[in-house]
């Protein structure tokens, strides 16, 4: 189905994202001057960029914009070390519970959430976990908790920054999945970019305050992904730097390919 025909969802028109508000309500830091994107139900978005490009700006503002439709997945993944993964994934659904269940649920878990939350902790990879410390975890093993958190909050859409900087290219990919098994629509940060390419449907490319790549992943090739990342200056690979070597100019970048 083309995008023309789904839902719009977002639609920034030449919008200044960035940081701090002064009191006439300008901008103190900005970020992404002029923004121009839209978002439509059902598509599955990988958003690119160099470390500071901007990709959490853009997310926290989609996220502001989408309330509680969207499932958010943080880059540092806020989880509480002392609590155990049952506490940190079921406090996804905390806002939904009242504050005395959500309490006493802390004490002593319920069955229903209990039951939901090692399901969720079996796909994850994370089953016989359940009770132990967030701290006594592996940095793998904390994303996935972070993950899990976030797909418990069972919401339409998912917003993930860097929700698979910390696993494996293999786990990678699993863990894409099951974020799409129970989202329509995603929006994802990441630094992977054969697997932005191999596993969604659209990139956004960030660089030096613009959106320079706005295009459907299948008309995109790892080199015009590598051209994100200019001070970078290894080979290409799926996990790896970009190549210095043969990258195209900004003004090559395919901003406008296929924009809905
Ligand atoms: N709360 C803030 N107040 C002011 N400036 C900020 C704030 N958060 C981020 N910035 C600045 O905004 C710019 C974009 O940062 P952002 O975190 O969006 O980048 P990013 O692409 O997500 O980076 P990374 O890959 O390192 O997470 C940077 O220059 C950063 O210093």
């Amino acid at each position: 189905m083309e995008s023309e025909q789904r839902r719009l969802l977002i639609r920034f028109e030449g919008e200044d994202l960035g940081h701090g508000r002064d009191r006439q309500g300008r901008l103190q830091h900005l970020v992404l001057p002029g923004l121009t994107l839209t978002l439509h139900e059902g598509e599955r978005v990988a958003l690119l960029g160099q470390s500071g490009s901007g990709k959490s700006t853009l997310l926290a503002e989609l996220r502001a914009r989408l309330g509680r439709h969207a499932a958010w997945c943080p880059q540092h993944h806020g989880l509480v070390p002392q609590l155990a993964v049952y506490h940190n994934v079921f406090m996804g659904r905390l806002p939904e519970h009242s504050t005395l269940a959500g309490l006493w649920n802390l004490v002593r878990p319920l069955s229903r959430p209990w039951r939901e939350v090692g399901e969720l902790c079996a796909l994850l990879g994370l089953e016989g976990l359940e009770r132990r410390p967030v701290g006594q975890l592996s940095g793998g093993q904390r994303q996935r908790v972070a993950i899990g958190r976030a797909l418990y909050q069972g919401r339409d859409l998912f917003l993930g920054d860097e929700p698979v900087a910390s696993v494996d290219p293999h786990q990678a990919l699993r863990l894409l999945a099951l974020i799409d098994s129970r989202h329509a629509t995603s929006v994802v940060a990441l630094h992977q970019r054969e697997l932005a390419l191999s596993h969604f449907d659209r990139v956004w490319g960030l660089r030096d305050g613009h959106l320079v790549i706005d295009a459907p992943a299948a008309t995109l090739t790892l080199a015009e992904l590598d051209a994100l990342y200019p001070d970078a200056d290894e080979p290409a690979g799926a996990f790896g730097a970009p190549a210095a070597a043969g990258m195209p100019s900004p003004e090559a970048l395919p901003c406008a390919r296929g924009r809905p």
